[in-house]
Parts: structure tokens; sequence; C-alpha cells
């Protein structure tokens, strides 16, 4: 699979949504729109709901990636499906059943992912990766735009990239927090093959150049690292 950027809008500006999304749609622009999701309970910070994912759906063609940082996912993430969102991430720390929480956002259309914190290991989830259509590995404590970049998680990242070429799987890697044209090559050379950025697409001067310099920087490292053979 060719390297994936998603431009997250936390960092964007919440009153224009709809052109915030649009200045990095287009074709070779944002793959996904990452959308965060914060309920001031799992993580200490609020965002946004159901309805403003619902009116996004209608404002852009750009398919939605929505990360929910909050508790009960097994209630609320099947409502982000009906919403519109095309990929929606729930927490393991949050949820209660994350096999059926995955069944379920799988049968109702969306691609289902799983998100782990920065101290919640992979090899406790090894068994539920063919339920899975992407792992989000945080590489930041969630909860807030702009952090610095954890290097602590780049041997989760490969270890993860093992597991899923040792299972012969075809999910989706996906790296969020401090990626920046900084911190993407490392992230790519570990093994991840979709991008969230925040600060460093929406704080440019040229938001979709920034898309464009990041993908060109990741598609290289990835096509001179060892991992990417047999991917
Ligand atoms: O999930 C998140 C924070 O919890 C955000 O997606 C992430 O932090 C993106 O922002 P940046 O690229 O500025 O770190
Ligand atoms: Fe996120």
């Amino acid at each position: 699979m060719a390297v994936q950027i998603n431009p997250s809008i936390l960092s964007a500006d919440f009153a224009r949504l709809a052109d915030e999304a649009k200045s990095v749609s287009g074709p070779e622009g944002a793959d996904w729109l990452h959308v965060d999701v914060m309920d001031n309970h799992f993580v200490p910070n609020l965002t946004l709901g159901v309805p403003i994912v619902e009116s996004l759906a209608r404002a852009t063609d750009t398919p939605l990636d929505c990360h929910l940082m909050i508790e009960d996912p097994d209630r609320w993430a099947p409502q982000y499906v009906e919403a519109g969102a095309g990929s929606v991430t729930f927490h393991a720390e949050a949820a209660a059943a994350p096999v059926r929480l995955a069944r379920e956002i799988r049968a109702k259309g969306a691609r289902a992912s799983m998100a782990l914190k920065p101290a919640t290991p992979i090899e406790p989830y090894e068994d539920l990766l063919p339920e899975l259509d992407m792992l989000l590995i945080m590489t930041v404590e969630p909860g807030f735009g702009g952090q610095a970049f954890l290097d602590i998680m780049l041997p989760k990242i490969r270890r993860t990239r093992e597991l899923i070429s040792k299972h012969g799987l075809q999910l989706w890697l996906q790296v969020d927090g401090g990626v920046s044209a900084d911190t993407i090559e490392r992230c790519a050379e570990a093994g991840a093959d979709v991008f969230v950025a925040g600060s460093a697409v929406y704080g440019a001067t040229d938001p979709a150049e920034a898309v464009r310099s990041l993908r060109t920087q990741a598609a290289a490292k990835t096509a001179s690292s060892a991992w990417a053979c047999d991917h």
C-alpha cells in the first residue's frame, strides 16, 4: 500500500472547518481527514461530536478517519459510522468488548481501527489484529495537538510491523502525535504507513504543500526500508 497522509483538523480553525477540509483535498491531497473526538473524560480536553462529523462528511469528499478519545466507545463508535465516518478508531484502554465493537463497525460499513496509548503494549492484542483494518500507535499522550513526538514509541512501531508481517495481515499501521518533517522518516522506517499530522499541516503556510512534502518524505523512506520488502 502507498503511504497515506491524514491531516488532523484538531489544528485547523474550527470556525472554518469546511474550508480547512477543502484546503487539503484534491488529487495529491489528504488521503483521509483525521477527526479527533475528545470527551474530557478519557482525555483532559473536549472537541466535537456526532453532529459536527455529520456536517463535515457532507462538506468534503475526503473520507473521515475518526479517532475517538472517549469513554464508552462500545456505545458511541457505531454512531460515528452512521454520521459518515469511513474509518472509526476506538481506544483499547476504553473499549469493554473490542472484538465485538470492531465487528460492529465493519458490519456497519466502515474500517475498524484500535488505538494504543503510549503505555499500552501491543503484545496482549496480537490475536485481535485480524479483526482490525488499522492499528493506531499514539506517539504522544492523547489529548492535545502540537506535542513533541515520543521517540520511545519507535520500538513498539517496529514490533507491531513484525506482528503484521508474521500473520500476513493487510492492516494499516497509523502513527499519531508529533508527526512532522523532522519525525516522519523515523516512523516510516520503523514500519508505519499511515501518518496523522495536525500542526505540521495546518500550522504550515501552505497546508496542501505540507501534505505533498510529508508524503514524499515518507514514501522515500518506506521504499528503502527493510520491512517494506514483504509489505
Ligand atoms: O490524537 C491527537 C492528539 O491526541 C492528534 O491527532 C494529534 O496530536 C495531531 O496533532 P499533532 O500532529 O500536532 O501532534
Ligand atoms: Fe488523533
